[in-house]
């Protein structure tokens, strides 16, 4: 069979294709600004012809890691589903979802890994660290400790990787339990931790989700467009 000739993929849901992206949280954090964004990426978006070599491109893996308990499954259902669940059924080893998506006119696939944040299934988690092209490293905004404890899961990640082949994130979850006072004092320690880390930080609901349409927000306050929470 010739390739190129069959299209087995399903369209990307009008909601997956992004035109626009999200304002930064800190412009040193922001993704776009940055100089050293994957080559690949950066001559794909550049290169109109690049849309026929799309293939190429087509999977990044996401590894979602953090304490347990800090909201890891419900900031990936909300990213994927838009559902939240209160109800706390602990992540046994791994779970996956795949999100498809078309940026800036270049088909994208996300396969997002959830890992266990229990001690007890690290061993078994850590074994799906490799080939991460993005890190997501994540604390309960309501929990200070969670947040200390994401070096340690960055790190753990980092081992199993290429030295800089990784994008990193850092993600704040449970805002809605905080009042604005706490948030601000943990968002502080966080973009701290954010800049030692290279990573962009976020600072997010997975329950309330966020006010998508939005850009009322000034810079530092929330993730205005952020797809998902
Ligand atoms: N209020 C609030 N609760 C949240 C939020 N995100 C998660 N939760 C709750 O926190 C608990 C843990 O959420 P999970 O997403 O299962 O946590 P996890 O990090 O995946 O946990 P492990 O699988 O054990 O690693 C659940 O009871 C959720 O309902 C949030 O944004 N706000």
């Amino acid at each position: 069979m010739e390739s190129g000739k069959l299209c087995v993929s399903a369209p990307v849901s009008r909601d997956r294709v992004v035109t626009r992206f999200p304002k930064w949280y800190t412009p040193e954090a922001c993704l776009q600004l940055k100089d050293h964004w994957h080559v690949q990426v950066r001559n794909a978006c550049q290169d109109r012809s690049a849309r026929n070599v799309g293939h190429r491109l087509k999977i990044s893996k996401v590894v979602v890691v953090g304490d347990l308990h800090v909201g890891k499954t419900c900031l990936i259902n909300r990213f994927c589903k838009d559902v939240f669940d209160r109800d706390y059924k602990a992540t046994i080893g791994v779970d996956f979802e795949i999100e498809r998506f078309e940026i800036s006119g270049i088909p994208y696939t996300l396969q997002i890994w959830d890992t266990a944040g229990q001690e007890k299934f690290k061993c078994i988690a850590s074994a799906y660290y490799r080939g991460a092209q993005v890190i997501i490293t994540v604390f309960d905004l309501a929990d200070i400790r969670t947040l200390e404890n994401t070096r340690q899961w960055l790190e753990d990640a980092l081992r199993e990787n290429e030295p800089n082949s990784s994008f990193v994130f850092l993600v704040g979850t449970k805002k809605d339990l905080l009042s604005a006072a706490e948030c601000e004092r943990t968002e502080r320690d966080a973009v701290r931790l954010a800049a030692e880390m290279k990573a962009e930080f976020w600072s997010v609901s997975a329950k309330t989700g966020i006010d998508r349409g939005s850009t009322e927000q000034p810079q530092g306050r929330g993730p205005e467009g952020l797809a998902c929470c």
